[in-house]
C-alpha cells in the first residue's frame, strides 16, 4: 500500500482498485488538460456538466451533515458544502461567463446520463447506507482531484489554456480541505470499524463503493472527450 496525504483508509481503498484509480487519474482528458491539447468543447462540455455534478454533489455533501455521528464529522461535511458552493463552482461560474454561457442556462442544462449515474449513485449510497457508504462514494472526487492537481501543477506546459483549472485543485487552500477530509474519513472508520478496518465485514462492500465510484469518473472524463 502506498502512503498518501489524504489518509490512510483512502490509502488502502486506492491499493483495492489499482487499475481504475490509474485510469481515472491519467487518462486523455486529464493528459490533454496538461499539456493544453484538449479541444475547448470538450473544455466547455465538460464544465457545464461538471457545474450541474456540483450541485449534486453539495447535497450529498449535506447528507453527510445528516449523516454524521461527531461534531467534528459534521463540522467537516457543513466545510466541503460550502467550499463546493463558494469556491469550487466560482471556476466553472467564471470560465463559462467568458465563453458566454451564463449561470441560468448552467443551471438549466440537460444532464448527460454519465453525469446522472454518477450523481445518483453517491446519493443512493448515503441514503441506503450510513456515513461509512456515503464517503466511501465521495472519497474518489477528493482524492482522485487532489492527485491530479497535484501532478499537473508540476508538470503542466506552461502555456495550457487550462491553467486556471489547474491552480484551483492545486491550491494549498484545497489540498489542506481534502487533507482534513482524509483525517476525517480516517477517524469515522476506526471509530465505526475498529484499529484494523480492512478485516472487518463490511470492508468489500465499501471497497465495491469506492471502485464503482472510481469507474463513474472515468466515465465522465469519457463524457467530457466525447463532447456535446
Ligand atoms: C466529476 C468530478 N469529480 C470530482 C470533482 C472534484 N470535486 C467535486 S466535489 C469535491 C469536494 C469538495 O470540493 C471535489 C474535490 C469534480 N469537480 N468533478
Amino acid at each position: 500500500m502506498t502512503a498518501s496525504p489524504y489518509g490512510a483508509t483512502f490509502a488502502l481503498w486506492r491499493t483495492g482498485c489499482p487499475d481504475p484509480w490509474n485510469a481515472y487519474t491519467h487518462h486523455a482528458f486529464v493528459q490533454g488538460l496538461g499539456d493544453g491539447t484538449l479541444p475547448q468543447a470538450s473544455f466547455l462540455h465538460y464544465l457545464v456538466q461538471d457545474y450541474i455534478f456540483l450541485v449534486h454533489f453539495a447535497r450529498a455533501w449535506s447528507l453527510g451533515v445528516v449523516k454524521a455521528e461527531t461534531l467534528d464529522e459534521m463540522r467537516v461535511c457543513a466545510g466541503t458544502v460550502d467550499a463546493l458552493v463558494n469556491h469550487e463552482m466560482a471556476l466553472h461560474v467564471k470560465t463559462c461567463a467568458a465563453a458566454g454561457i451564463d449561470e441560468v442556462t448552467l443551471f438549466a442544462a440537460t444532464e448527460e446520463f454519465e453525469n446522472l449515474a454518477y450523481t445518483r449513485y453517491v446519493m443512493d449510497a448515503g441514503l441506503q447506507g450510513d456515513f461509512l457508504d456515503l464517503m466511501a462514494a465521495l472519497a474518489p472526487c477528493c482524492f482522485g482531484y487532489g492527485e491530479i492537481g497535484q501532478r499537473l501543477a508540476k508538470s503542466a506546459a506552461p502555456d495550457t489554456p487550462y491553467g486556471d483549472w489547474i491552480e484551483t485543485y492545486a491550491d494549498t487552500a484545497y489540498q489542506s480541505v481534502m487533507v482534513s477530509v482524509g483525517q476525517m474519513m480516517d477517524a469515522a472508520v476506526t471509530r465505526r470499524l475498529g484499529p484494523d478496518p480492512a478485516e472487518s465485514a463490511r470492508w468489500p462492500h465499501l471497497q465495491g463503493r469506492f471502485a464503482t465510484a472510481t469507474r463513474l469518473e472515468i466515465a465522465f472524463w469519457d463524457m467530457g472527450l466525447r463532447g456535446a
